[in-house]
């Protein structure tokens, strides 16, 4: 694989001294679109948290879009998020501030400025969301997808090269998690950016197939590899 967009190796995934997860090790590559599923409970969010620098990388390594994540501090992970885009379940929007504050709050926060740029680069991100014209509703006014349609025109703000994916369907009806689902491949596809998506949600992974990442037993399963192939374990024809 050329250049990793992430790369884990031997890496312990903890909540404070829980083991959840050991020795995890994958890489992703460059637009590559990757699930992680697995049970509630079994590591998804915490792995993910790792890679965003929310929970301490204790154990192993792990560099996400060329950053070493082990010995992340509360001053070198705002360079981290820059690079990165993080979309939620259950959307973080601030909801006192209406679509276009709501991605400004973002763009101050990581150092935009010039007030020209940011009305483009804000009028760019919500006409790939298909939010155009939608930059004086409140959040409230907003139906479930357009929130998150929002939330990924957040995270797409300083065009990261990986989005880090919680759930993003999981407040969704079908239809509209669909929607969604075909959002994030399109920009998977056109701006090259790599995805990894935690979910539960069998029915997108089953019309969208594509490699997964399982969490299972404290263990990271990934389908590419040959142990994976050999055992068949990863079925994703039920819910999670
Ligand atoms: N803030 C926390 N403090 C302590 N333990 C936690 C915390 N958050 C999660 N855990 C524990 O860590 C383990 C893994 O939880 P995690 O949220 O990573 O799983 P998940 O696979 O994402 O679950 P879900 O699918 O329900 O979101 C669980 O045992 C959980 O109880």
């Amino acid at each position: 694989m050329s250049e990793s967009i992430v790369s884990v190796k031997n890496a312990n995934i903890y909540q404070g001294n829980n083991l959840i997860l050991q020795d995890v090790n994958f890489e992703i590559g460059p637009e590559e679109f990757v699930y992680l599923v697995g049970k509630t409970g079994t590591g998804k969010s915490s792995l993910l948290k790792t890679l965003y620098g929310e929970l301490p990388l204790k154990e192993g390594t792990a560099t996400v879009v060329g950053h070493d994540i082990k010995g992340m501090t509360w001053k070198t992970v705002p360079f981290l998020r820059r690079d990165i885009g993080i979309v939620f379940q259950s959307f973080n929007l601030l909801t006192d501030r209406n679509v276009s504050e709501n991605l400004k709050f973002v763009m101050r926060a990581t150092g935009w400025k010039d007030k020209k740029l940011m009305d483009e680069k804000i009028k760019e991100v919500l006409e790939k969301v298909g939010l155009s014209h939608k930059e004086f509703k409140m959040p409230f006014e907003m139906s479930g997808g357009e929130q998150q349609r929002l939330d990924i025109a957040r995270a797409l703000i300083n065009s990261p090269k990986l989005i880090l994916a919680d759930e993003p369907t999981g407040n969704l009806d079908p239809e509209t998690s669909d929607d969604i689902m075909q959002l994030l491949r399109l920009i998977s596809y056109e701006t090259k950016t790599s995805i990894l998506m935690a979910t539960h949600d069998f029915i997108v992974i089953n019309r969208y197939p594509s490699r997964i990442l399982k969490t299972e037993n404290g263990r990271v399963l990934d389908s590419m590899s040959e142990e994976f192939e050999d055992k068949r374990e990863i079925q994703v024809d039920q819910p999670l």
